[in-house]
């Protein structure tokens, strides 16, 4: 086997490589911007285009002009400096966000590893909390019940999962909301690399999950990271941002090199 043969086999066994043609993200001449605000009350009349008194100070684009799209099963890292954009774009993707102008087309269950505790009434417990996040992404009654046991045995949270979250540990929380962002078999997966859930041994749990579901060639993985080794063992494709704008799209060791050599 030659040397050139052989790399390929490697890239072969570490990246997924069955993409299909089916696009489930899509983004069209993508723009977020952001307002900025003196305080809480001019952001607040800010909404009602109220702001008379000066408390408005400038608007940042989070996101610019962003046109993109991604295959079913394909493994994308959204590499970029502090602030180029790539939370932003990810929250487009899971709804947390919306454009200000353009379009975002998301096709299938999402799963995102981002803000894990974002969503969890504290005063409700673990096991209602599951209910609750599963309702609110519309799984029947009976689906959630088949997916708890596995959730709460995941998430080792023994006797506390039927004490109001209030009495959690932030790791507990965290431990919680990333055992049901996995439990749902994402379609596609949105994960920021940054994640941190638990301690060490949880965390070694977690990244081992991660991989699983990246290996499955059906799911479709965005990633955020700062340019990683992670990412070029995991992604085909990598797109670089700056300022809120794509400046590179292409193979993950093109995208990671031209990353190194321009920031
Ligand atoms: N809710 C918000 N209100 C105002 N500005 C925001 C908001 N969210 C993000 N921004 C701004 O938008 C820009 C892009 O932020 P974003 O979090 O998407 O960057 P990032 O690439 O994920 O950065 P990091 O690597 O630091 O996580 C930054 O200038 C940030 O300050």
């Amino acid at each position: 086997m030659s040397s050139s043969e052989a790399t390929a086999a490697e890239d072969k066994r570490l990246r997924k490589t069955s993409i299909s043609d089916e696009v489930v993200i899509e983004f069209d001449d993508v723009t977020k911007t952001y307002n900025l605000y003196k305080n809480d009350r001019g952001r607040f009349l800010g909404i009602f285009n109220y702001n008379r008194k000066g408390s408005f100070l400038g608007s940042v684009d989070a996101c610019k002009n962003l046109s993109f799209s991604v295959k079913k099963g394909e493994a994308v890292a959204f590499l970029g400096r502090n602030g180029a954009g790539k939370s932003t774009t990810l929250k487009m993707v899971t709804g947390v966000a919306h454009p200000t102008s353009g379009t975002v087309k998301v096709k299938g269950r999402v799963s995102a590893l981002l803000e894990l505790t974002a969503g969890f009434d504290m005063q409700l417990t673990g096991r209602e909390n599951i209910a609750l996040r599963g309702q609110i992404m519309g799984l029947k009654r009976a689906e959630i019940k088949e997916l708890e046991p596995g959730i709460i045995e995941f998430a080792e949270l023994g006797l506390y999962i039927d004490q109001p979250m209030r009495t959690y540990s932030s790791g507990m929380k965290a431990r919680l909301g990333f055992a049901f962002a996995v439990a749902i078999e994402p379609e596609i997966l949105v994960v920021d690399e940054a994640l941190s859930v638990g301690d060490r041994a949880f965390q070694r749990k977690c990244i081992e999950r991660i991989r699983e579901i990246m290996m499955d060639e059906t799911v479709t993985v965005l990633f955020v990271t700062h340019a990683s080794s992670t990412a070029q063992e995991f992604c085909s494709r990598g797109i670089v941002l700056d300022h809120g704008q794509k400046v590179f799209d292409g193979s993950i060791n093109d995208a990671t090199d031209y990353y190194e050599k321009n920031y």
